[in-house]
C-alpha cells in the first residue's frame, strides 16, 4: 500500500450517480458517518453536483470529481484548476499522455490528485478490440501506465482484476483507485472486470469506488457499513 490513511474510512468512495442533490443529500444522511469520501459523476455533476461538492468539502468530506477529462490540453489544463479551486481530492482524465500532461500543469501546487483511467471496468477484451485498441487489456494497461508513471500522474484508476500489475508497473508512490467492486453477490451489471471489496484490497488497491451496492440498496448505511468491515478485514 503506497497511501496513508489519516482516516481508514477514506479507502471506501461512494459513487453518487444520483438523479438529483436532494437525492444524493438524503442518501448521504443515511450512510452517515460511515463514509467520508464522495465521488461525483456526470449524472449529478450535471444536475447541481458541484455545489454540493463545494458543501460536502466545506463538512469536512472528500470529494472525487469524476468527469473523465479528455480534450486539448489548455482546456484539459484549465478545467483542472478549477476543479483544484473547488477544494476536490481527487479529478480523473483519461490516460492520453498530452491530457496528462494538462491536468499535472493544471493542478499547479493544489492537493488535488489527478488519477489517470487506464481500461474502463466495462471494457473487457472484445469491448477493447471493437473500439480499435488491438494490444489487449492487459498491455494497454501496462502501457498506459507506464506514461502515467513518467508523467509523474498521482494515481490510476484501474479495474481491481488489474491492482497487482498496476502496483507492480506503478511503483510503491502512485495511489491504486479500483471501481468495479461487487461485495459477493452483489449485482455486476455494465461491470466486467470486477472483484470483491477483501480482494481488490488484498490485490493492492488503496481506494475502492462502490456505487450502485450502496447508493441503490435499501439500507445504505448497512451495505456501506458492511463494505468498510470488508477493508478492515483485508488490511488486518
Ligand atoms: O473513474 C471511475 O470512477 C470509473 C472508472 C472505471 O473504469 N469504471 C467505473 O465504474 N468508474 C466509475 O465508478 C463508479 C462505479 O459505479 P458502480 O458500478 O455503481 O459501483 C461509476 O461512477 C463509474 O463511472
Amino acid at each position: 500500500m503506497s497511501a496513508t490513511f489519516p482516516d481508514p474510512r477514506d479507502r471506501l468512495i461512494i459513487a453518487l450517480d444520483l438523479p438529483s442533490v436532494s437525492t444524493a443529500e438524503s442518501i448521504i444522511a443515511r450512510i452517515g458517518d460511515a463514509a467520508t469520501f464522495y465521488k461525483i459523476g456526470y449524472e449529478l455533476g450535471f444536475a447541481g453536483g458541484l455545489g454540493l461538492a463545494r458543501e460536502l468539502v466545506a463538512d469536512g468530506k472528500k470529494v472525487f470529481i469524476d468527469f473523465k477529462l479528455h480534450d486539448i490540453g489548455n482546456t484539459v489544463a484549465r478545467g483542472v484548476a478549477s476543479l483544484a479551486a473547488l477544494g476536490a481530492s481527487f479529478a480523473t482524465v483519461h490516460a492520453y499522455p498530452q491530457t496528462m500532461r494538462a491536468a499535472m500543469e493544471g493542478k499547479g501546487a493544489s492537493p488535488l490528485r489527478i488519477l489517470a483511467v487506464t481500461v474502463l471496468t466495462s471494457y473487457d477484451e472484445a469491448d477493447l478490440a471493437e473500439a480499435g485498441y488491438a494490444g489487449g487489456v492487459a498491455a494497454t494497461v501496462a502501457s498506459r501506465v507506464a506514461q502515467a508513471r513518467e508523467i509523474g500522474v498521482d494515481g490510476i484508476v484501474c479495474a481491481p482484476t488489474d491492482a497487482a500489475s498496476v502496483r507492480t508497473a506503478l511503483g510503491a508512490k502512485g495511489v491504486i483507485v479500483t471501481p468495479g467492486v461487487r461485495p459477493d453477490g452483489a449485482a455486476t451489471g455494465d461491470q466486467k472486470r470486477v472483484a470483491t471489496p477483501f480482494a481488490a484490497i488484498r490485490a493492492g488497491a488503496d481506494y475502492l469506488v462502490v456505487g450502485r451496492p450502496i447508493v441503490a440498496s435499501p439500507d445504505p448505511g448497512a451495505s456501506a457499513r458492511a463494505v468498510q468491515a470488508e477493508i478492515a478485514r483485508a488490511v488486518a
